[in-house]
């Protein structure tokens, strides 16, 4: 076969792997549909041009409008087969592209937008609203912007805000959501009753998993009624459990405030006799925060989340493995994700039954249940000698603060790019990062959709390795 590849080159050695004659082969590829208004508005007609192409900081030039041809594939890993034979993954599935189109179907001058947040805090969450209001404002001329209060009840329990560019311009200095937020308070009908009631024909909802699975259910139930209004989610988890999307704003800010905790879990430990510095971190079905904060830290002795079962005593035990540590090392540092071990902690029927408002189970408090343990372990096993647990849980502090840079900037290129499908008529959908680069994802798929850590791949491996932790795997 001829070849441009010097002999020797890695690409030369590649092809001289597979046979000759046999091109490789990619699975085939589905495209992810995103709905669009006209699916259900037979007459719908676009507005118009793009009004960035009379914008004086833009220029659009061949390529920058995306078009539906233009996607971004879910897995950018794969791996390559000799033509016939399956590849990893099996089938590659592909998303839009995020980004302006060359047509509009929202005359910017009728549009009126209404802005929500749901669920816990999160950092980024004001610079999300912030560059949601300048993004329409600047970019599309938008001058109907409002602010829904205190999550999805606000929609029919108090007036919206009227938002503008002077009003939010310093949003993204601050922790929280000025708009305030609240679990609970899911009641469609009188949601899309006031959503038409005031007359808002695009809705930006910001929230986690349990908002996105609200978000589904409103965006049914206007298509139900016929109604011309984009709906779109931008996904908020500080714990980082919703699916597809690479990871959500506030998550880098989360991990890097998470080092504080255990630095300072880390100089206690170190000062004490046998001590022992205990961390707890969000993530209720997720560990991570738990294990990046661990793998950037370095400090810490036993990592341990949800996705991974754990025991105390015995052979191959934390206790074990702590005694072990403390007598080469003096003193140990555990990081536990809140949904950790949860099905260890006794708990009375009624504890077992409490939910919050949104539905979610209400976990007993791991690390005090832990650090109470490890003292009852200490004084029967070691009675006449010093032992000191310092517990720190930071769950507040981390997530109530501004966003750092890095997810500013995401915040930035989320808030853009869900304008953007929303001005081009699509609905239905989110925004986020696939592999790095923003695409629109269909908001049923990422209600669906959970993102646990897997512990079956190299970065648990790494956690271990990092650690030496048991595997905690009864022999
Ligand atoms: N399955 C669901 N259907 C409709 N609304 C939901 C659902 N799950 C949660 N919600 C609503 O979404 C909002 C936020 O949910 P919550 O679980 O508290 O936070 P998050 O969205 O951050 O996960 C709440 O108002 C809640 O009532
Ligand atoms: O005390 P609150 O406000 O109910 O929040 C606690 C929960 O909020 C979180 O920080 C974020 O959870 P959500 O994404 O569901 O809002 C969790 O880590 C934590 O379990
Ligand atoms: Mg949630």
């Amino acid at each position: 076969m001829a070849t441009d590849h010097p002999a020797g080159s890695a690409t030369q050695q590649l092809n001289d792997h597979f046979d000759d004659h046999q091109p490789f082969s990619l699975s085939p590829i589905t495209l992810q549909k995103l709905p669009h208004l006209s699916e259900y508005l037979q007459d719908l007609q676009p507005a118009g041009p793009n009004p960035l192409d009379r914008n004086p900081f833009f220029y659009p030039s061949d390529g920058f409008y995306i078009t539906s041809s233009d996607v971004v594939l879910r897995h950018t890993v794969c791996r390559l087969s000799p033509s016939g034979a399956p590849d990893y993954p099996f089938h590659h599935v592909a998303y839009i592209r995020a980004g302006p189109r060359k047509n509009i179907f929202f005359d910017p001058s009728t549009t009126r937008a209404a802005i929500v947040t749901c669920g816990g805090l999160c950092p980024g969450m004001n610079t999300v609203i912030r560059e949601l209001v300048v993004g329409l404002w600047d970019l599309y001329g938008v001058r109907q912007i409002f602010g829904i209060k205190a999550g999805y009840r606000g929609f029919y329990s108090t007036p919206p805000v009227e938002l503008s560019p002077k009003m939010v311009h310093n949003w993204h200095m601050r922790g929280g959501t000025v708009l305030g937020t609240s679990r609970g308070g899911f009641d469609l009908k009188k949601i899309v009753d006031a959503i038409q009631n005031h007359g808002f024909n695009q809705v930006y909802i910001i929230g986690g998993d349990g908002t996105m699975r609200g978000a589904v259910k409103i965006f049914e139930e206007v298509q139900r009624r016929k109604l011309r209004i984009g709906v779109t989610g931008i996904p908020k988890t500080v714990d980082n459990d919703v699916g597809i999307i690479d990871r959500s704003f506030g998550f880098q800010t989360a991990v890097e405030m998470a080092q504080q905790a255990i630095h300072a879990a880390h100089v206690e430990a170190e000062s004490a006799v046998n001590g022992i510095g205990l961390v707890k971190l969000m993530g209720r079905s997720t560990g991570h925060i738990t294990l990046h904060a661990t793998l950037s830290s370095r400090d810490v002795d036993c990592c341990l989340i949800p996705e991974t079962e754990f025991y105390l005593e015995g052979k191959g035990g934390l206790f074990e493995f702590l005694e072990q540590r403390l007598k080469e090392r003096g003193h140990a540092v555990v990081v536990v994700a809140e949904g950790a071990g949860q099905d260890l902690i006794p708990r009375t029927k009624a504890q077992e039954e409490e939910r919050d408002e949104s539905g979610n189970r209400v976990f007993l408090d791991v690390g005090a249940w832990l650090k109470s343990e490890l003292k009852k372990w200490w004084d029967r096993d070691h009675p006449n000698e010093l032992f000191t647990v310092k517990y720190i849980d930071p769950t507040y502090m981390i997530r109530a603060v501004p966003a750092n840079a890095t997810d500013n900037l995401y915040c930035t290129l989320v808030a853009h790019s869900a304008i953007h499908g929303v001005m081009a008529g699509h609905t239905g959908f989110v925004t986020g990062p696939i592999n790095g680069n923003h695409a629109y994802i269909p908001l049923i798929d990422v209600a669906q959709a959970k993102n646990a850590v897997s512990t079956k791949d190299h970065k648990w491996e790494w956690v271990r390795s990092v650690t030496n932790q048991p595997d905690f795997v009864k022999s």
